[in-house]
């Protein structure tokens, strides 16, 4: 079973740089959990604070309920797999997944050359090593590979060789950075469904990071957001990009990104230049920023009637993306582009239906829009129709 990991107000800085501003995560054990978020934002150093090769400077961390501030990293349980593989280019690859077993199991003597195989014990703990470089090998694939050395393997057989050497130790926690990120593109995503399964499969704890949204979107069972130092949001993946909680995460998830509207709270309704907005809030008076997703706006050349937010627009480009197509278009008011993500079969209708000549609107019914204070904060929000039928005693239904 994997371990539980609990990060509690770490705080971590590299002389005058703060790099890590009060972290706390609690990670289920067996659960796969994602940092995500832009380079810089220090992913990989809460990863090697977990793992003891940096020490913050205020906070703890807690794996299986122990803090392990004075464990070292050899102590802790956990394994981690790097971007680089990190294999020895002189042993073969049964030798590179077998030697932190054998750092772990056998004595001084045990492990000198040649001599070492003699000595007391030795025969049945190298049995049990062999049993297990061959289970964890067998894991991954790569059995039939154990005695070539890494450099006659692809690049995905070495991250192979680098996950069962991860593997070999059973430890309950696996720290991963960005450990796909030198296959190409379609061996990353084979081997994301293998990590997954993987996970499921040992019931393994996994901390993973990235900078790529589409493969924590995917793997995923819950994903820490970071910037600047701080985790903005930790939530599922689905939670993240249906209720972002702040302005910075609904922009870096999602592609094409959400499309952002400056507006302000004026009078308990929100007002955008270019944009016919009936959203209704209890919201103090301040600037904001109205944000929809490209997917939840559609393209119409009849005037909206009723829609709760409608933009017109000029069509500026189209670009065809597979089945999926993007309508590149500028609100007719402020020159500002606009983006619509629908299916490609649904626009060759629209234009052989000629719904797509004349004057054009975007509309939606406030399915994926968004509002965000001065502070990038979620704004609550609701149809201001529906809460003034409501006042004058109407139907809420
Ligand atoms: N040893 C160090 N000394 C000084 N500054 C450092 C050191 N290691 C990292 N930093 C700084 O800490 C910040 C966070 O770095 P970190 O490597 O954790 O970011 P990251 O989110 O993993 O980025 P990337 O995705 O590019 O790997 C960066 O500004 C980096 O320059």
């Amino acid at each position: 079973m994997g371990s539980t990991l609990r990060i509690q107000d770490v705080s971590m800085s590299f002389g005058a740089i703060s790099v890590l501003k009060q972290i706390n995560l609690d990670i289920r054990a067996g659960s796969f959990v994602s940092l995500l978020g832009p380079s810089g934002c220090g992913k990989s150093t809460l990863l090697r604070v977990i793992a003891g090769f940096e020490a913050q400077q205020l906070g703890s961390i807690l794996i299986d309920g122990r803090a392990v501030e004075d464990v070292p990293p050899r102590a802790r349980n956990l394994a981690m797999v790097f971007q680089s593989y990190a294999l020895y280019p002189h042993m073969t690859v049964s030798e590179n997944i077998s030697l932190p077993l054998e750092m772990e199991l056998l004595s001084a003597v045990q492990r000198l050359p040649l001599v070492g195989r003699m000595a007391a014990g030795s025969k049945t703990v190298w049995t049990d090593i062999r049993r297990r470089v061959l289970d964890a090998s067998c894991s991954v694939q790569i059995d039939h590979l154990l005695e070539r050395r890494p450099s006659q393997l692809s690049g995905g057989q070495r991250q192979r060789v680098a996950l069962a050497r991860a593997l070999v130790r059973s430890p309950g926690l696996f720290l991963m950075d960005e450990p796909l990120s030198n296959l190409d593109a379609k061996l990353r995503v084979a081997m994301r469904s293998e990590l997954v399964s993987l996970n499921k499969q040992l019931e393994s704890t996994i901390l993973y990071v990235t900078h790529d949204q589409t493969e924590a979107m995917a793997m995923s069972d819950k994903i820490a957001l970071m910037m600047g130092g701080s985790v903005l949001q930790y939530d599922a993946p689905e939670v993240l990009y249906t209720k972002p909680g702040h302005l910075d995460v609904a922009t870096f998830i999602g592609q094409p990104a959400i499309n952002c509207f400056t507006a302000r709270i004026q009078n308990n309704t929100i007002v955008s230049d270019g944009v016919d907005c009936k959203l209704w809030t209890e919201y103090p008076n301040q600037e904001s920023t109205l944000a929809i997703r490209p997917e939840a706006l559609a393209i119409t050349n009849k005037q909206p009637d009723g829609a709760l937010i409608s933009i017109p627009v000029t069509l500026d480009r189209v670009e065809l993306l597979g089945s999926e197509i993007l309508l590149w278009c500028s609100n007719k008011a402020t020159g500002q582009s606009v983006v619509v993500q629908t299916r490609a079969t649904f626009h060759r209708r629209l234009i052989d239906q000629g719904k797509l000549s004349g004057d054009l609107w975007l509309e939606t019914d406030g399915a994926g829009t968004h509002v965000f204070d001065r502070n990038g904060k979620a704004v609550q929000f609701g149809d201001a129709e529906l809460v003034t039928a409501v006042s004058k005693g109407g139907a809420t239904q």
